[in-house]
């Protein structure tokens, strides 16, 4: 659905230049949920304002429902984006115009009848669960009120794929929630795609198909989040479950492990410990549900006569269980 190869986009001043993105490619399934992690500065904008050419790439493709974006003259760039719908951090709603009137406005530009609009304005408000508060003006309505009429706008033209240029990130964590919620929903019911990015953990734990970390302008992992999940060193491993630096425990060989799937909720911990005749501690980490994927990592302390030995290791892995040195 999208497709972006070889992205880089430098900004110059008059005292330096900056590669904010710097040789990104990166691919997102139609009807997945992506989101691109990184610390503020990473780029994520850049990208994210280059894949609707906002900002013109220096190099690079970016295919967008199988369009090339790159090559588009204005009014062929100004239909595909209408089939790119947008949401940003701080709203950017019209505070002359109500939540209806927002929402109104991308139909107004695109020339739909007075009729049509009002009728195509009241289900979109419908579908963000804004009915009741069609008539309010932004300054009336809660943080997480004013992202549903943004989402309702940006809905408006019945776009394919929708951006999040880290839409929760001006929200409390339980509005947070709840605007995350509705994005998974209307992911489901519209088979939207939607490549958001967000400096939020949180974010990537509760809707995220596909995640990539994004570093000074350059991807450095990407792909389906169970799959990274089991990558060795993963970052996002790390950031979802972190298990600290390792403190020895006397007698005892420290393993970290991480299990995806069914393997989460299997008994694999009991199991060793009969298996090897071990005495297993879990001294830290934990099991989640990730956007639908039940996923841990556990932080095992394990003595025994087998507890050094290469066995028990061989045996999770076998599994299909990472297991990894603390560290
Ligand atoms: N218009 C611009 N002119 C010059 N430099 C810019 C411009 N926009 C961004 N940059 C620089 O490009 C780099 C990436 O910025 P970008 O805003 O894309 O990062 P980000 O990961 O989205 O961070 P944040 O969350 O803080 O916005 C930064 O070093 C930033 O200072």
């Amino acid at each position: 659905m999208i497709q972006i190869t070889g992205l880089r986009k430098v900004y110059r001043t008059r005292r330096a230049e900056v590669a904010a993105v710097d040789g990104v490619d990166l691919t997102v399934a139609k009807g997945e949920v992506y989101g691109v992690l990184g610390r503020s500065g990473a780029g994520k904008s850049t990208l994210l304002r280059c894949v609707n050419m906002l900002e013109r790439p220096d190099a690079g493709r970016i295919v967008v429902d199988g369009v090339d974006l790159g090559g588009l003259r204005e009014d062929g760039l100004r239909k595909a984006r209408q089939r790119i719908g947008m949401i940003h951090q701080h709203f950017a709603l019209l505070g002359s115009r109500t939540a209806a009137g927002n929402v109104a406005f991308p139909l107004e530009i695109m020339g739909m009848p007075r009729a049509e609009r009002a009728e195509r304005v009241r289900e979109l408000l419908d579908l963000v669960g804004l009915a009741n508060r069609a008539g309010a003006y932004p300054a009336q309505l809660s943080g997480g009120q004013k992202q549903r009429v943004g989402i309702a706008r940006a809905l408006a033209a019945r776009p394919t794929v929708l951006l999040s240029d880290e839409a929760t990130s001006a929200l409390d964590p339980e509005t947070t929630g709840s605007i995350l919620d509705l994005l998974r929903d209307l992911n489901r019911r519209l088979g939207l795609t939607i490549l958001l990015i967000t400096h939020e953990m949180e974010v990537v734990k509760r809707i995220c198909d596909s995640a990539a970390i994004m570093h000074d302008g350059r991807i450095t992992e990407s792909g389906p989040v169970a799959d990274l999940l089991l990558r060795p060193g993963a970052e996002l491993t790390r950031g979802i479950f972190p298990l600290g630096v390792p403190t020895p425990v006397k007698g005892a060989t420290l393993l970290d492990v991480t299990v995806v799937g069914a393997a989460a909720d299997s008994n694999f911990v009991s199991d060793l410990a009969r298996r090897f005749d071990l005495d297993v501690r879990i001294v830290g980490g934990g099991v989640e549900t990730l956007a639908g994927t039940r996923a841990g990592r556990l932080r095992l302390a394990l003595s025994g006569a087998a507890a050094a030995t290469g066995a028990p290791r061989e045996h999770l892995a076998s599994a299909g269980i990472l297991v990894e040195d603390p560290r």
